[in-house]
């Protein structure tokens, strides 16, 4: 017969109780409370009362059979094990042998709205991010217009999300010299809502969003400290010598190599070595005690993976980031004139990326984001082919789930890896406490999926990004299905559908 243990939610006993289940035959965990958030046309499902059942349901540090109860927004209590006991009355969802996870939180997209949205759009980025199992994006402040730098500039990203999101969606701000050094505009700023800043230390590629040097850095992060908010930073800058690896006039400007040399790992590592000092004011005892430096779209496997290494281990309270784009591809393979490849850092060498990816299984690097960062077709000048000239970014939101599993499948990675580094550790770095994981009490943000499900992205495969066209994965043969996508209980995607309205929240920090 089944044995059952109630939880008081969420918290440190989970861990003890996580053993407990291997030794019997069934268990319940309770949430202690219940919230319910969503209205109509929000879900596919008629009901915000029922349960989610597979063979592989990815909670408590393990993947096995097990019932999840969503009621009212929330995890209210997961059955493991012999579940069908618990299972009673309510609805019941089987997904059979699917993977049951917590959504993903992409903590790096750019919707780029108000001013650019026929770049992409909250609406249509969101849809992918449903599409794509994303269950939560923190939009980045540049790329719209006007970036998000200011309570204002907040106030607008906040009215044009209105009543467009499918997922829930919170924004970055913006670190640039005109806040900087202004202690009272940055704090109005975090006071507004962002979950912490971003800042450039090369040019940004956007007019209205100068880069930031090493000592502006210093100055946001003591803010930045008070909120016990990240700062995300690009972390590449141009060297105060050029190496006469630079390029020069001769060379072919649609030839990958061009583009490669014209960005070298030397820019990573020169503006992480910039940052030293700014790491080390976040240690216990430093001058921005409580802040965190979180390095976005790490490319360089060697020097700068090596220098970031060694401020975690100094303890610094440092987090890094990389992106699918750097571990499915490699320099060797983008084709000459496909700019559908050109971001920054750029993708480099083959043995890099596989450096990349053992720094991502050693725990080196701590999580995943997409740098969804698309434009308008003409402006990744296809026909031209001109590295040098097309747009920098990788259209990939909705397709992060199937490839980091399926390139990532031959590297050995598990289940429990992929809700780490695309749910545990994003809703970390946002400050999100009940989210990115499947736990008593927290929001019932889930991602079914079956990952042994081949498909081809080909021209018939439906896209939800505004411009399916840019994207380097187009043509590409994935493994992972994306069967269903829940937001706060809120069945928002399912067999290709979208739910009827966009009821995702706004996600402000207080
Ligand atoms: N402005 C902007 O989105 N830049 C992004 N694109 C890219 O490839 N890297 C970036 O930082
Ligand atoms: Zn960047
Ligand atoms: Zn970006």
């Amino acid at each position: 017969m089944a044995a059952a243990a109630a939880a008081a939610g969420k918290g440190r006993a989970l861990p003890l109780l996580a053993v407990a289940a291997a030794l019997a035959a069934a268990l319940l965990y309770r949430a202690p409370f219940s919230k319910s958030l969503g209205g109509e046309g929000c879900s596919l499902l008629p009901q915000d009362h029922f349960w989610i059942a597979s063979e592989r349901v990815v909670t408590l540090g393990r993947v096995g059979p097990a019932a999840v109860e969503v009621k009212g927004g929330l995890i209210n209590a997961i059955a493991v094990g012999d579940y069908r006991s618990f299972v009673l009355r309510r609805p019941l969802l089987d997904y059979g042998d699917a993977v049951i996870m917590p959504g993903l939180i992409d903590v790096h997209a750019h919707l780029d709205e108000p001013g650019r949205a026929e770049w992409e759009g909250f609406s249509t980025g969101t849809r992918a991010a449903a599409a794509g199992g994303i269950t939560t994006l923190v939009d980045m402040p540049l790329n719209s217009f006007p970036s998000t730098v200011s309570e204002e500039t907040l106030k607008l990203k906040v009215e044009a999300s209105r009543d467009k999101l499918y997922v829930d969606v919170g924004f970055w701000g913006g670190l640039v010299p005109e806040n900087a050094l202004n202690p009272s505009k940055l704090e109005s700023l975090l006071n507004a809502g962002v979950l912490g800043l971003k800042s450039f230390m090369c040019p940004s590629g956007i007019n209205d969003f100068p880069m930031t040097n090493s000592t502006h850095i210093e100055e946001g992060l003591v803010t930045l400290a008070k909120y016990k908010r990240p700062l995300l930073i690009h972390a590449e800058r141009i060297p105060d010598v050029e190496s006469d690896e630079g390029i020069d006039g001769e060379l072919d400007p649609r030839s990958y190599s061009t583009y490669l040399k014209s960005r070298p790992p030397i820019w990573e590592e020169s503006a992480i070595r910039d940052l030293q000092r700014a790491m080390k004011d976040t240690k216990v005892g430093g001058r921005s005690e409580g802040a965190h430096i979180h390095i976005v779209h790490l490319s360089d496997a060697e020097t700068s993976l090596q220098l970031l290494k060694d401020a975690k281990h100094n303890g610094a309270r440092v987090s890094i980031e990389t992106c699918p784009h750097y571990l499915a591809f490699s320099a060797e393979e983008v084709p000459d004139g496909d700019t559908r490849f050109k971001c920054s850092p750029p993708i480099r060498h083959a043995a890099n990326k596989d450096n990349l990816w053992e720094a991502l299984l050693d725990g080196h690097i701590d999580m995943l984001s997409s740098d969804h960062s698309p434009s308008t077709p003409d402006l990744k000048l296809m026909e031209d082919g001109n590295f040098l000239k097309a747009w920098g970014g990788i259209s990939s939101l909705q397709f992060v789930l199937p490839v980091t599993w399926s390139y990532g499948k031959k590297h050995g990675i598990t289940l429990n890896q992929l809700a780490s580094w695309w749910s545990e550790k994003p809703a970390m770095l946002a400050g999100q406490k009940n989210k990115g994981s499947i736990l008593p009490g927290y929001h019932a943000d889930i991602v079914v999926w079956k990952p042994e499900a081949e498909f081809q992205l080909d021209n018939s495969h439906a896209v939800y990004h505004k411009h399916r066209n840019i994207s380097a994965y187009l043509g590409k043969e994935l493994s992972g299905k994306v069967l269903s996508t829940f937001v706060r209980g809120n069945l928002v995607f399912a067999e290709g559908k979208h739910a009827g309205a966009a009821c995702g929240a706004t996600i402000l920090a207080k």
